[in-house]
């Protein structure tokens, strides 16, 4: 496998937070191998690949619910995340599906890891719901049982659910799966949001190239047939400057033979092959996001 092309302008210029080094991912047969990068703190690094390359598997692995293969993950320091299963989470995760639980109103979702992880009062707790809720934008709605809320609010309560520990790391996967493009693109905004203004580093598997140029600070580009990383840096500046026909591929949405692909959403190219389609138009949610403040004084307990 050759060196993945490095066309970055900020991946690798923060601070490491998450290593992977010579890492092999995979259910017994390896779909990936030797990956060696660095997240930095504080970075939106996405995972992109055609259908089956192994992005959800890698992001599993980063987490710790799927052992490597070979090779290591260092996350803050330590080592070996699947040994913290059982123990306080470090990171949030939200997995396409939201899992949310269904006989639960959201409020009781998102207090679930605050009564499993921490001795805080109920009504501590309730106060902190209330902060995440007001934070993902659905202050009002902790009442509503899941089935009550549209597919993007779903997203926010699992996010402001993800959050409640206030761990400063979220993995999510394919976060604006079964959205329409204006639900997802206020997803995006949101996150961009957490972002900036908690600092949350965040990993996130997706696809949606509008989403990947919007709210990416550095990517990685999964290639099944080398079982390796084939390019690794902005997205912007991947899809602008690489002359790799791997990358142009995935970013122009072309075949890589350099044909431009005909209906984006059904490609057949290598590397594109599962675009979902959008979902009709949701519950509109407002654009004014609340302002994201760490309100939270009870942070030093079940950090
Ligand atoms: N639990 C499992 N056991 C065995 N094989 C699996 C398991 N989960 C996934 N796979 C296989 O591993 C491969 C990679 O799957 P993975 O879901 O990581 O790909 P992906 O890049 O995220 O794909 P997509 O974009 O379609 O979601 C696929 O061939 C899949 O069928």
């Amino acid at each position: 496998m050759g060196a993945p092309e490095i066309l970055s302008s900020r991946g690798g210029s923060l601070p490491g937070f998450i290593h992977a080094r010579e890492l092999s991912i995979g259910y017994g047969k390896p779909l990936m191998e030797n990956l060696d990068f660095t997240i930095g703190k504080g970075e939106v690094f996405l995972i992109l690949g055609g259908s089956g390359t192994g992005k959800s598997t890698l992001l599993k692995t980063l987490f710790g619910r799927l052992a490597p293969l070979a090779g290591s993950v260092e996350i803050a320091g330590v080592g070996d995340p699947a040994r913290l299963q059982g123990h306080r989470p470090r990171f949030g995760v939200s997995f396409q599906g939201g899992a949310l639980f269904g006989s639960l109103t959201i409020a009781q979702n998102v207090a679930l890891p605050l009564e499993q992880w921490t001795s805080l009062d109920a009504r501590t707790i309730a106060g902190i719901v209330d902060g995440k809720l007001r934070l993902v934008g659905l202050e009002g709605a902790g009442d509503r049982l899941p089935s009550e809320l549209s597919g993007g609010m779903q997203k926010r309560a699992g996010i402001a659910r993800a959050l409640a520990l206030e761990n400063d790391l979220l993995f999510l996967d394919e976060p604006s799966a079964g959205l329409d493009p204006i639900t997802s693109s206020e997803l995006d905004d949101l996150l961009i949001a957490l972002n900036r203004s908690l600092g949350l580093t965040l990993v996130i598997v997706t696809h949606e190239l509008e989403s990947i140029f919007k709210i990416g600070t550095r990517a990685i580009l999964l290639d099944r047939k080398t079982r390796g990383i084939v390019a690794d840096g902005d997205p912007r500046v991947l899809r602008d400057e690489s002359f790799d026909p791997r990358v142009r591929a995935f970013f122009h949405r072309e075949s890589v033979s350099g044909r431009r692909e005909a209906q984006t959403d059904s490609v057949q190219g290598e590397l594109l092959s599962s675009t979902p389609r959008p979902q009709p138009a949701e519950e509109p949610f407002t654009k004014d996001l609340p302002p994201i403040v760490r309100e939270d004084p009870f942070r030093g307990e079940y950090l």
